[in-house]
């Protein structure tokens, strides 16, 4: 057994020190830098989260997908200046080939979508929920490794999927207690930022790059913003407008500059439209600074913000049309969101919204002498056969080591299997809350 530490003494209570063969180093016992465990408290409230993100997925009709956590490195090799690329935890395999632990989700999912073609009929609605890790070199406490929910749909152009994803969110929200109060979605378009390149001329393939930086206006002063615009190539007359148009809350206002002809206008006053019909317009407002940090959203952009403005984003998405040509296949209309394990937790403790999440068990089964091990096991057999769960008592212990155990674990029940009692069919039954004792036949037991 395992306890047998080899001096053949056979069974002993305390553990004999192992003989001395080799100074055996004592491992590091916590995880790697920036990566956690999940011990039975946290795991239980992981559970939680993660049951409400597949609750509210299949409340919308999404099927679940995954994919492997290792990708080939060149799916996420972006030239756009994303910081995700900057922090890719990417190394070459025995194989010698470029691998990356994957930092987001979608485009594995781009990846299936391209491998499945013609097989797959569209609209796809597609969920999961995977770790995804980066590599921060200084690592600023951060860490490196989060779990993503993602909700995608796959094949259609129209701004009702956008409306549909966002619902789905304050769905979510409101399962958890959360409300329009506590959080709220800024909403935008990349497409203010293309119609207002394209007035002033500038290249379409700067558009990604010029997302980036845009990205970072509330992290970075403006005037390095402007010097990285004018170091990728926009002009100067073009910074001032576009500096001016990203200040837009109102979208009468945007109209008013960029003109109704245009789609992003169109798009966002049919998204607010959307929105009242689903009930969440309190959710939502129109701002023209968020772009989000990936580089290849197209249209639609969102994300979820605390009203208190003392945490990061919660979640965030948009619509990435262009995505799949990037992969050289043919592109498909495509939107969706990531929303992380981590931020939420932390809104939840803000507003006291973390469940008591106790360990529950049925049953706990314990022998009263050597002899009946045999006979306590069969009596766990029949309680489980039922449904019902059980912590069978697996050495000989006192029996205020049971009553321990048995607080411990949250037993409802304890089930003593006792010689006399054995011997007319009978186990003793305590219920653990009220102290109520009684005998019962075991072909009774429920
Ligand atoms: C707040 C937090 O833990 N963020 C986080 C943690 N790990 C990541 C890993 C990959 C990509 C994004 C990540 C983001």
């Amino acid at each position: 057994s395992p306890s047998d530490n080899g001096s053949g003494g056979g069974r002993s209570g305390a553990l004999s020190p192992a003989p001395i063969t080799e100074d055996v180093q004592k491992i590091e016992v916590n995880p790697p830098k920036g990566t956690r465990d999940f011990p039975p408290e946290d795991m239980r409230l992981r559970n939680w989260l993660f049951n409400n993100f597949r609750e509210v997925s299949r409340l919308y009709g999404f099927e679940e997908v995954d994919f492997p956590v290792l990708e080939s490195e060149a799916l996420f090799i972006r030239k756009a200046g994303e910081e995700i690329r900057d922090q890719l935890y990417c190394f070459e395999d025995r194989g010698n080939r470029r691998v990356a632990l994957r930092p987001e989700l979608t485009p594995s999912l781009a990846r299936l979508v391209i491998q499945k073609g013609k097989s797959l009929s569209l609209p796809l609605k597609w969920f999961t929920i995977g770790q995804c890790w980066r590599y921060e070199r200084m690592t600023r406490g951060r860490r490196r490794e989060h779990y993503q929910w993602n909700m995608d749909i796959i094949g259609v152009d129209d701004v009702t999927a956008e409306a549909e994803l966002l619902s789905s969110i304050v769905t979510f929200f409101k399962r958890l207690g959360i409300t329009a109060a506590d959080v709220g979605f800024k909403v935008s378009s990349r497409k203010v930022l293309q119609e207002v390149l394209k007035c002033y001329s500038i290249p379409e393939s700067l558009f990604g790059k010029v997302c980036i930086i845009i990205d970072k206006i509330e992290k970075i002063p403006v005037e390095d913003i402007k010097k990285e615009l004018i170091s990728v190539g926009v002009t100067k007359e073009a910074i001032e407008e576009l500096l001016q148009v990203l200040s837009m809350k109102s979208l009468t206002k945007l109209e008013e500059i960029l003109g109704d002809a245009g789609e992003a206008v169109a798009d966002l006053r049919q998204l607010f439209s959307l929105a009242e019909k689903f009930g969440y317009s309190d959710w939502i407002q129109f701002d023209a600074s968020i772009v989000r940090g990936l580089a290849y959203y197209t249209g639609i952009v969102f994300e979820g913000f605390d009203r208190k403005g003392k945490l990061r984003a919660v979640c965030g998405g948009g619509r990435y049309d262009r995505l799949f040509s990037t992969f050289g296949a043919d592109d498909v209309p495509a939107c969706g969101f990531g929303f992380g394990d981590a931020v939420i937790v932390e809104l939840l403790k803000e507003k006291g919204l973390i469940p008591e999440l106790g360990m529950q068990v049925e049953n706990i089964v314990c022998a009263l002498d050597l002899d009946l091990q045999g006979a306590a096991a069969m009596v766990a057999t029949i309680l489980r056969e039922k449904g019902l769960s059980v912590d069978l008592v697996l050495e000989s212990k006192p029996l205020k080591w049971v009553f321990k155990r048995a607080v411990r674990i949250n037993a409802e029940r304890l089930i003593l299997v006792g010689k006399s009692e054995w011997q007319r069919g009978m186990v003793g039954v305590k219920i653990l809350s009220t102290g109520e004792q009684y005998e019962v036949k075991l072909d009774e037991l429920k």
